[in-house]
């Protein structure tokens, strides 16, 4: 049974003033420690160092964000793009940012008052944070009918990247939220999790969430996994998405790509798991999505470690894992051609075979509140 969870994102009016609080992911899994802030640069800070993260978080992230600028009277436009342009992938923060400010602009030209628009803008975040929770929902019932579908029979052992579960939804999650379904009605044997170099999302979050379910779960380094396919010991991948090009082109984190070229040497069944927001249908393919370059130091430190105590190798007074200086390639994210992708779940249905057609169907399914069937569409 899941143990209680300290809620990842919330808005507070406080006496002092509205605040964004959020369990700041960068101190799990030793601390649950809330962060508050009280303007747009602290949440930009929080979304930069990755205290909050997570495509669909972010979008209640930037949403929010524009609701607290609203609310205490900084400039909305400003807000909104200072969110926007925090992280460049996840397509959802700008998403959510824009989203609240046109609400909150809409009531401007109706002639609200500044209170009232404030009002607007904060039900439109509230808005969004329940339609999110409610795709979380649908997104785990339509991948669990899909893992029915190929992986007949239960016992599945399912091997996700990164963390894309509770700590990054309004909800359950995404990839991790089908796992959690999988593991709720005893077909899960067993989840391997990547730890997920450098920032260690898989060891630290999805660990973290795995435990608190009670599921069986091991962490691998994330190299261990070509071994794991070798010995025929994944029945199915599941990872999230940052950005869905119109062509069905993922961006997720780094080595989700080299996972999805071992799942089709082996024949094994790679799902990508989002909200249909997560698609751009403006990005038309996977080059048009720009991938974030983090500081090189996440690789060559043991960051985090040091500043919380943790253990860990000590050398010239820091956690210097390589030589002092030493350059790095630290790009967030991959992107995987549709090619390589099995299905795209969705809250809306299933694409399969992923195409631009049926990325399109999904599409305006959501606008047309039909949920998507035929043309490689799974009925929902
Ligand atoms: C379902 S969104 C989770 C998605 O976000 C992660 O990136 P980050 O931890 O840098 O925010 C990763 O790409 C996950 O798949």
């Amino acid at each position: 049974m899941a143990e209680e969870s300290v809620p990842v994102l919330r808005y507070e009016e406080r006496p002092e003033g509205p605040v964004v609080v959020l369990l700041d992911q960068t101190r799990l899994p030793a601390q649950e420690v809330e962060r508050v802030c009280t303007d747009v640069p602290g949440l930009v800070e929080a979304i930069q160092s990755l205290a909050v993260r997570g495509a669909p978080l972010l979008g209640l992230a930037g949403g929010y964000g524009v609701a607290l600028a609203a609310a205490r009277g900084f400039d909305v436009a400003d807000a909104a793009e200072q969110l926007a342009q925090a992280r460049p992938t996840a397509v959802n923060l700008a998403y959510g940012a824009r989203r609240v400010q046109g609400a909150y602009e809409a009531a401007v030209r109706a002639g609200g008052a500044p209170e009232g628009a404030a009002a607007h803008a904060l039900a439109e975040a509230r808005t969004l944070h329940r339609e999110d929770a409610e795709a979380s929902d649908r997104i785990a019932g339509h991948g669990s009918a899909l893992l029915e579908e190929l992986v007949p029979g239960g016992g599945l052992r399912i091997l996700t990247h990164c963390n894309t579960g509770s700590l990054v939804s309004g909800g359950k999650g995404t990839a991790l939220g089908v796992v959690k379904a999988v593991h709720r009605a005893g077909e899960l044997r067993r989840l391997w999790v990547d730890e997920t170099r450098p920032l260690l999302q898989g060891a630290r979050l999805t660990a973290y969430e795995a435990a608190k379910e009670g599921m069986a779960y091991s962490v691998l380094v994330d190299g261990a996994a070509g071994a794991l396919f070798a010995a025929g010991e994944v029945d199915a991948v599941l990872v999230g998405a940052d950005r869905i090009a119109a062509d069905g082109s993922v961006a997720n984190k780094v080595g989700t790509y080299p996972l999805a070229v071992l799942a089709r040497y082996h024949g094994v069944p790679f799902l990508v798991v989002a909200p249909v927001t997560t698609v751009d249908l403006e990005t038309g393919t996977g080059e048009g999505i720009e991938v974030e370059q983090r500081s090189g130091q996440e690789v060559t430190e043991l960051l985090w470690a040091r500043e919380r105590g943790g253990a860990g190798p000590e050398s010239g007074g820091g956690f210097s894992l390589a030589p002092v200086g030493a350059q790095a390639y630290n790009p967030a994210f991959d992107v995987t051609p549709s090619s390589l992708v099995t299905a795209i779940v969705t809250d809306q249905g299933v694409a399969s075979p992923v195409t631009a057609e049926s990325i399109a169907a999904l599409c305006s399914a959501s606008r047309t509140g039909t949920t998507g069937s035929g043309n490689g569409m799974m009925r929902a």
